[in-house]
């Protein structure tokens, strides 16, 4: 085994040779470092005749987002591999394919899905996904049922837990979503133009209080394994195929986190159509479409679920009527609640949206801003009393409706 060190382009491809089945002996190869998310290093190398590659993702010791100054375990990497291995378990066509790993270089080599595209582009582009709501609710609901106490046995789910302690990337997530937009943090990062509506939330105490206690559940209730990431851009996606990729952020929480991040970044799209649609028919169109995505999510999640519950429940004492309606009920609203601290973070916390912030036009651009904050704010003020998925709808058309800029 080497000793940890960032891979070279000419290391990722011999080790991509290394791999079995994958490359001819004589294929000639190409390298590209493709990573464009926040943290880590993504080589893709590709048999150029063949057209066919694979993916070497490397965790960097730091944030690579910010630098030295912000180290990072690089055992995030093993929590990475072991959780897209039980999702493999439970959801085979929903993840890619593992073909290797190295702890100690903290790489996974996995299946390269360059013919998908990630979500959150295609979104933007207004490309329309028919069976995302399915597979994303399947994905959820069959990962976090068969990782809970409901689903499988509960010593095991303690042993489980132990190798799923995540304290770096937790702390990110505590800090970045539930803590730094609802105060004068160093890491907030947003436009002057919103100033106020940012300021605003330092001092409105009955949404403070809703994310507190919403930090309080990321922080105690490890209800099942999390993916704990899933934005639009940790989704590829095709009409008719959807891959999760990227949970590094993996870690025992409560449901509705994922759930409430998957709507969440629908909603932001929601928010940012106005920038990306070239006609009103345009935008109510596609609005409408983000609108019944996010409803079957839940739906799908809510229906795959209950089945779960009624042929594979583990735990004795959940057969007891009321229970399952009443844990549904909490994960919903927990749920709605995540879902608009995510949105709110996006607009005033560290870290965006392309949705959002590449939208062109400053006008466009910060009525976007003001929209995802109205209904985030909505949704977390909303959340522990909420009754039906479709009050994210009357929210989300709500704030539309009080739009000043149109297209
Ligand atoms: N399996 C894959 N196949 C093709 N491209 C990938 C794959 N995994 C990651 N990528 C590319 O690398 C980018 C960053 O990957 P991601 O896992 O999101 O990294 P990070 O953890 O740094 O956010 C993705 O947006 C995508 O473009
Ligand atoms: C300093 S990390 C900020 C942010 O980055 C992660 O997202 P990505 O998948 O794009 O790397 C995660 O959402 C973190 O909150």
């Amino acid at each position: 085994m080497s000793e940890y060190h960032p891979l070279s382009l000419e290391e990722a491809v011999a080790l991509a040779r290394t791999i079995p089945d994958h490359f001819r002996q004589d294929a000639e190869l190409s390298v590209e470092e493709i990573g464009d998310g926040n943290l880590n290093l993504v080589f893709r190398i590709t048999d150029s005749t063949k057209g066919k590659g694979l993916i070497i993702k490397q965790a960097l010791p730091y944030a690579k987002v910010v630098g030295e100054s912000w180290p990072l375990s690089l055992d995030r990497a093993r929590i990475e591999r072991e959780a897209l291995e039980i999702q493999h378990s439970h959801v085979p066509d929903l993840v890619p394919a593992i073909y290797a790993y190295d702890n100690e270089l903290a790489i996974t080599v996995m299946e390269d899905l360059s013919d998908h595209t990630i979500m959150r582009k295609g979104l933007i582009e207004g490309q329309e996904y028919p069976h995302f709501a399915k597979h994303i609710g399947r994905f959820i609901a069959s990962t976090l049922f068969y990782t809970s106490d409901l689903g499988m046995d509960q010593q095991a789910k303690k042993e489980q837990l132990g190798r799923f302690i995540n304290p770096d990337l937790c702390k990110i997530t505590e800090d970045l979503i539930f803590e730094d937009p609802y105060r004068d943090s160093p890491n907030n990062n947003f436009s002057e133009d919103i100033r106020p509506d940012a300021e605003a939330l330092w001092h409105d105490d009955e949404l403070r209080l809703e994310i507190a206690l919403l930090r309080e559940k990321f922080l105690t209730h490890a209800e099942a394994l999390l993916h704990g990431d899933l934005h639009t851009g940790s989704i590829f996606a095709t009409r008719e195929s959807t891959k999760v990729i990227d949970p590094e952020f993996a870690y025992y929480g409560p449901m509705g986190f994922d759930i409430g991040a998957v709507i969440a970044n629908l909603l932001l799209n929601f928010a940012a159509q106005p920038g990306w649609s070239s006609n009103s028919e345009e935008l109510h169109a596609r609005r409408l479409r983000l609108l019944t995505m996010a409803q079957g999510v839940w739906k799908h999640f809510e229906t795959h679920f209950r089945d779960l519950w009624n042929r594979d429940l583990v735990d004795v004492m959940a057969k007891t009527p009321g229970y399952q309606d009443m844990y549904v009920q909490k994960v919903l609203r927990d749920a709605i609640g995540f879902a608009g601290a995510k949105m709110i973070r996006r607009i005033v916390g560290l870290s965006h949206v392309a949705d959002i912030d590449t939208i062109p036009g400053a006008e466009l651009q910060h009525q976007a801003k003001l929209t995802a904050l109205k209904i985030g704010k909505a949704l977390v003020k909303r959340g522990r009393f909420a009754s039906s998925i479709d009050e994210i709808t009357g929210i989300a058309r709500q704030a539309a409706k009080e739009e000043e800029v149109s297209i």
